[in-house]
């Protein structure tokens, strides 16, 4: 059998790679039962310790360097991956200046503003709030205003604006809503009709585009006196509402580009449907403290739901801003700019008041007849209750 064996196996290789699988199963056999792997041992123990050992501790020494020699290609993904690395954060870096740039900007922006508010004692609240004027050249560098806006201002001798037309013309350029009060003869009349003017841009061939209320007839005839100067040389149409335009006008065919009324007159040309007020882009309630007595509050309503186009700008003007105007106004109107020229509710500073106790109805009289003897030089504009008063004096 011995002999049969060695027969066998006399002068063959044993392909140990083709065989693998087999070889595999005999992987487990002791070393003494397997003779090719006796002879392995034995060529291992054939070499010098020595050298054995160098060998151990070349490959250790190879392994150590391949850990630590450079590789180029590793290298380079290595360079490119810290190319990347730095590419974005120099990216960062910029996003991150060009930020802080636009922060600092802005609130330079925001100093200055705040300078020329102080100066013009000016107060603002609400978003976003757009510069205040520094002339009305800027009317034209910064809004592109049409030049025969320009001409009739300086017709008119106006040089600067006033504090309310420095705040609230941008305000309203830049579509947003806005209640605004200014001392009476500040100029508050300007202030709404040349941003409508600017953002109408050309005459109507659709009907009424604007409505000015005032809560007077003289008040409103005074409007659109002050409007017509403005339009001078352009195919505007500034109309106020009288009471024969009311009875018989067909606004459908007059052209009107900006409608000044009073609530009562316009509430009657609404109920009559003679008027369309569906395309009204800009509504201003002048005077609104008068404007919001309870007297007119049906009227108003009347009319701010006639003007019933989505994109309708509201704006309110007036002298005093009671609280309950305030408050009824923030009703109607979408992220408004609210802009106080002095204190809210205070009188003018150029106005000198003085405070004289009276007394009785009859010591009103005579405290003015001395007011009159003292010093007041006629003519004098005497503002009272009621008209059964007027008689009086
Ligand atoms: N920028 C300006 N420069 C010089 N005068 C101006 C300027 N703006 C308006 N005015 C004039 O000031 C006067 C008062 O203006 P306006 O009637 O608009 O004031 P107001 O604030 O509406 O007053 P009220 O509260 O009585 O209605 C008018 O004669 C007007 O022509």
């Amino acid at each position: 059998m011995e002999k049969s064996v060695s027969f066998l196996f006399g002068g063959t290789n044993f392909n140990r790679k083709k065989f693998a699988p087999d070889f595999a199963k005999f992987k487990n056999c002791t070393e003494e039962d397997d003779d090719s792997n006796k002879k392995l041992s034995f060529f291992e123990e054939e070499e010098e310790p020595e050298k054995k050992k160098n060998i151990v501790s070349s490959k250790k020494r190879k392994r150590k360097s391949a850990n630590s020699e450079p590789v180029e290609g590793f290298d380079v993904f290595k360079s490119s991956k810290k190319a990347l690395v730095e590419g974005k954060k120099e990216e960062q870096n910029t996003k991150n200046e060009i930020l802080e740039n636009s922060k600092k900007e802005l609130n330079q922006r925001m100093e200055k503003d705040a300078l020329s508010r102080k100066q013009y004692n000016i107060h603002v609240s609400g978003n976003n709030i757009p510069p205040p004027l520094k002339s009305f050249a800027e009317l034209s560098s910064r809004y592109g205003c049409k030049r025969y806006i320009l001409r009739n201002l300086a017709e008119l001798g106006f040089k600067e604006p006033t504090p309310i037309q420095r705040q609230a013309i941008p305000v309203l350029l830049s579509g947003r809503e806005c209640f605004a009060c200014a001392p009476t003869g500040s100029g508050k009349t300007f202030a709404f009709i040349c941003p409508m003017l600017m953002k109408l841009k050309r005459p109507s061939t659709d009907g009424i585009r604007a409505i000015i209320l005032s809560p007077a007839r003289e008040l409103a005839a005074q409007t659109a006196r002050e409007g017509k100067k403005l339009i001078k040389g352009s195919k505007f149409h500034i109309r106020l509402m009288t009471k024969p335009l009311v009875k018989t006008a067909d606004f459908s065919k007059l052209p009107c580009d900006v409608l000044i009324s009073t609530p009562m007159r316009l509430k009657r040309a609404i109920k009559a449907r003679k008027i369309d007020l569906s395309k009204v882009e800009y509504l201003v309630l002048d005077e609104s403290d008068k404007l919001f007595e309870q007297s007119l509050l049906k009227q108003i309503d009347c009319v701010v739901k006639a003007c019933s186009n989505p994109s309708i700008i509201r704006s309110l003007f007036s002298a005093t801003l009671p609280d309950f105007v305030e408050e009824l106004a923030r009703s109607i109107m979408h992220d408004a700019v609210r802009v106080i020229i002095g204190r809210k509710n205070t009188a003018s500073e150029t106005v000198k008041q003085k405070l004289v106790f009276a007394g009785t109805e009859e010591g009103k009289l005579i405290a003015l007849r001395q007011r009159f003897a003292e010093s007041l030089n006629p003519p004098v504009l005497i503002f009272v209750q009621s008209k059964e008063r007027k008689g009086t004096l």
